[in-house]
């Protein structure tokens, strides 16, 4: 018997659980599909687990740095079972919660099985057809590993899902891959006494763009963490039971070499869909239309930004436009913003360096060293790089990389501030308080005011800005 509907969304992620509300604000008929887990990838297995695990790491290196404030108490002892095990019970709870949500809405909206489609709007639901007047596809994405790395190191690699379930901390784990996933995790599984090294293709560590920021990461994380930069060709080997890369052994391989969408197995391949030259769905960001048809793309399914917020963002527009479908709405979207939760933090708000110079940008850099900003000397804290963009003309706000102290808090304001289109003026004319990390932001923009060279609004408008014209001076 086919199960009719308006909306069939595939996966119950973040953005298909943003999906499913959307659409039923419009309409009952909307049938959810699943086919692993309830519970979302962030709160299972990514943001929030991850997250647990670094708050541990971060007590850790607490208790380590106490000693340069004149607190004296001793080298930190890691219980890894009772890591894990907060851990565990932690991200049990933030399931949970999901969960709960799941289960309260009506049984015959949700259905246990993989979706694939049969045709535009006809899916195969593991036997059960389900036919839809629109779909979204929210099916999030999977770890990427090479190829014949899984046959050859079997159980010994692993992926970021296997790590929450530990019991016990291992011993050692090298970890391939240095982008968000390679690096928070490495650094985490370090501070926890875990022997750890970072594998990367490149010199490149994290995401930074702005050539300064990127080296200057790699300074800083090599300055605690044992990388192996440029480690190109990487091809582990099982030594006994042990995993052997870069001629050191490891009791397990974290693969973090990046993810790629849910998009391949849908049985979309006959649909004439647009794809972008690595095969993934040209989406409208606007709409999340994929194509002019009743197909709309949601959170990592696109691969585009591929973060929460922004999943929780795409779903609820793809459930909205899906349920309104034909009547799709163009809906804005938020100013980009990343946060990597390493230690220095990182943030890119905004356009990032390479975006504006790929798009030939007339912009010029406004920076500031934590070095000796006086908030992160008294914090111990003063390590990192700031570097805030603006237009040339306008002297307005484009984007901010940093790697830093408080980086997820400054991120934050430089990507409100790009959205409302403040200019670097208004910036500075806004309340700065003593003494707060905020303060080398206010040096970055100064620095980017005289860059910018903008002839000073008069007097009146202005109370950060150079009066030297109207006194004379
Ligand atoms: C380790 C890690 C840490 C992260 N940390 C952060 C962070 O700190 N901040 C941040 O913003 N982002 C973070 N992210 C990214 C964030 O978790 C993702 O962007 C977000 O969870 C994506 O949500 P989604 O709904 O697109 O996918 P998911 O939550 O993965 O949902 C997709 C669902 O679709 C189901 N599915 C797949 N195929 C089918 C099918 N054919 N039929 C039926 N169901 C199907 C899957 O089983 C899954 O339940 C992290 C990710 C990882 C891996
Ligand atoms: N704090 C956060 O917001 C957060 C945390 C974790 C993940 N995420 C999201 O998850 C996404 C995926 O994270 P990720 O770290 O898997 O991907 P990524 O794209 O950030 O990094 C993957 C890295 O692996 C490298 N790589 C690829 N193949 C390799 C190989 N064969 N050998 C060695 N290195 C190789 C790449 O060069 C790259 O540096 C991120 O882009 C981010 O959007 C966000």
């Amino acid at each position: 018997m086919t199960l009719f509907c308006d909306v069939a969304i595939i996966g119950a992620g973040t953005a298909g659980m943003a999906a499913y509300r959307a659409a039923r604000a419009h309409t009952d008929q909307v049938l959810l599909i699943e086919s692993a887990h309830f519970g979302t990838t962030c709160a299972r297995v990514g943001c929030m687990p991850s997250k647990l695990l670094i708050a541990a790491a971060d007590a850790a290196q607490a208790v380590r740095e106490a000693p340069r404030f004149g607190v004296v108490g001793g080298a930190p002892r890691i219980d890894g079972p009772a890591v894990m095990q907060r851990v565990r019970a932690e991200r049990d709870r933030f399931v949970g919660f999901v969960l709960e949500t799941v289960h309260d809405w009506p049984e015959a909206t949700r259905l246990m099985g993989r979706a694939r489609f049969v045709s535009a709007g006809l899916l195969d639901v593991e036997g059960q057809r389900v036919q839809a007047r629109a779909v979204v596809i929210a099916t999030g994405s999977r770890p990427r590993i090479p190829p014949r790395w899984q046959e050859r190191l079997g159980a010994r690699l692993i992926v970021n899902d296997d790590v929450f379930d530990w019991v016990d901390l291992p011993r050692s784990v090298a970890v391939v891959g240095a982008g968000v996933i390679g690096l928070e995790l490495a650094l985490a599984l370090h501070r926890l006494g875990v022997r750890v090294r970072l594998f990367a293709r490149g010199s490149r560590v994290g995401p930074l763009t702005d050539p300064e920021l990127q080296s200057l990461a790699q300074r800083l994380f090599a300055e605690e963490l044992p990388l192996a930069l440029n480690a190109a060709d990487l091809e582990p080997t099982l030594d006994g039971d042990q995993v052997l890369i870069g001629g050191e052994h490891f009791d397990l391989l974290l693969c973090a070499a990046g993810r790629q969408p849910n998009i391949d197995d849908l049985g979309l391949d006959a649909l004439p869909l647009p794809r972008d030259d690595r095969g993934h769905p040209l989406v409208d960001r606007h709409t999340t239309q994929w194509g002019s048809g009743p197909l709309f793309v949601a959170g990592d399914a696109t691969d585009d930004r591929p973060l929460l917020h922004e999943a929780a963002d795409t779903g609820r527009i793809a459930g909205d436009n899906a349920a309104r479908f034909p009547h799709v709405h163009h809906r804005p979207r938020r100013s980009p913003l990343a946060i990597v939760f390493s230690d220095p933090q990182i943030a890119i708000a905004g356009a990032s360096h390479a975006e504006l110079t790929q798009a030939g940008a007339a912009f010029d850099t406004g920076r500031v060293s934590f070095a000796d900003q006086g908030r992160s000397r008294v914090m111990l804290a003063n390590r990192g790089g700031l570097h805030v963009y603006a237009e040339r003309h306008s002297g307005r706000l484009l984007g901010a990389e940093m790697i830093g102290p408080a980086a997820e808090h400054l991120g934050h304001l430089l990507a409100w501030s790009v959205q409302r289109g403040d200019t670097v003026q208004q910036m500075l004319d806004s309340p700065f308080y003593h003494p707060v990390v905020e303060e080398g932001l206010r040096t970055a923009l100064r620095q980017l005011d005289t860059a910018l060279d903008l002839p000073s609004p008069p007097i009146e408008n202005c109370l950060d800005c150079d009066t030297s014209a109207e006194t004379g001076a």
